[in-house]
């Protein structure tokens, strides 16, 4: 790989790492075709792969990584800890870096501040919540295991509860969120701004059979810049200042979408991205034995 392939647009943690501008995601690719997937990107010039234990992917994420050719310590791994293993960190982490086949991941997030009971999905523990979790995950800080912690799912209210909390000693590093011009949560990237916690925007695309790519605001501005709509996208998150994830197993359109440097968004499109009158969101809490959006949150 040439190294002018490499985007240099970083974002700067709290630890003084350096998260890349874009990674690959990789939920709901297939064990088939992840692997491929994530050697492709990182031929092509990622330097960022995200993915969860809850994907039942690592292991092939891993294997294309090696493939890859690339050097383990110039690509950015986020893995992340899933809800029914909130009693069982240390377990958690030691399982996705077998998984991943490494030693170390850059960035570990609790996947969503639901401590869901393993022996029953559809409840929540009655004598644990995330806030132990953290607690735990604060230990995993200093074995080598992890680079940076972080949260993932987490609303305002959930915030303050953690970050008010006296047995948070650590910040989060990360917040990896839902963002998209049709889910623009302001008040919560305001929040995290003022707070010092960088955001990873998920399903930055809209995620599967986007909505989004009918919108005649985001195609009104692809044209005029002769981009394509997802490049836009893209780039309109990372003109925000968090890193994105776009999630692909296509070899072309994962080169399409790393196509993000040597042009921008002027602050009017940016602006005109960020009022779409319309709202959708892909990952709500339904599913979860726990609401953890509330009224004001985002
Ligand atoms: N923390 C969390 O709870 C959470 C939740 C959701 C997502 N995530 C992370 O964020 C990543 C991204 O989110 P996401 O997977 O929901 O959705 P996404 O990246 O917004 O969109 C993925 C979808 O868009 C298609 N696609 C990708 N590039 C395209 C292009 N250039 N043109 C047309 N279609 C394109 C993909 O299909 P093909 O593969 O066929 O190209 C796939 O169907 C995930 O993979 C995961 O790593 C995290
Ligand atoms: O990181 C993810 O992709 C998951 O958290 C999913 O969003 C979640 O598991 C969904 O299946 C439920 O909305």
């Amino acid at each position: 790989m040439a190294d002018n392939q490499y985007t240099k647009k970083t974002y700067t943690l709290a630890s003084g790492d350096k998260i890349p501008a874009i990674g690959l995601g990789t939920w709901q690719s297939g064990k088939n075709e992840v692997s491929e997937a994530v050697k492709h990107a990182l031929s092509v010039g990622y330097r960022y792969i995200d993915t969860a234990l809850a994907y039942g992917n690592e292991h092939e994420v891993g294997e294309g990584i090696r493939a890859s050719g690339v050097p383990r310590e110039q690509i950015w791994v986020t893995t992340k800890l899933d809800n029914p293993w909130h009693k069982r960190v240390a377990e958690g982490i030691d399982t996705s870096l077998k998984n991943l086949g490494t030693d170390y991941v850059d960035l570990y997030l609790m996947h969503w501040p639901s401590s869901t009971r393993p022996d029953d999905l559809s409840k929540h523990y009655d004598d644990w919540n995330f806030i132990d979790t953290w607690r735990e995950i604060q230990k995993l800080v200093g074995t080598g295991k992890v680079r940076n912690i972080g949260v993932s799912n987490f609303g305002i209210t959930n915030l303050e509860k953690l970050l008010n909390d006296p047995s948070t000693k650590i910040k989060p590093a990360v917040n990896q969120i839902e963002l998209h011009p049709n889910n623009p949560s302001p008040k919560l990237v305001a929040y995290c701004k003022e707070k010092g916690i960088h955001l990873t925007g998920y399903s930055c695309l809209g995620s599967t059979n986007s909505p989004l790519y009918k919108d005649e605001t985001l195609l009104s501005i692809a044209q005029a810049k002769g981009k394509t709509p997802q490049q836009v996208l893209l780039q309109w998150g990372i003109r925000n200042g968090w890193d994105v994830i776009p999630k692909s197993v296509n070899k072309d359109r994962i080169a399409g979408n790393f196509d993000i440097d040597g042009w921008s968004l002027t602050d009017e499109e940016v602006q005109k991205l960020s009022s779409l009158p319309d709202r959708f969101k892909v990952c709500s809490d339904d599913w979860l034995p726990v609401k953890v959006f509330f009224g004001d949150d985002e």
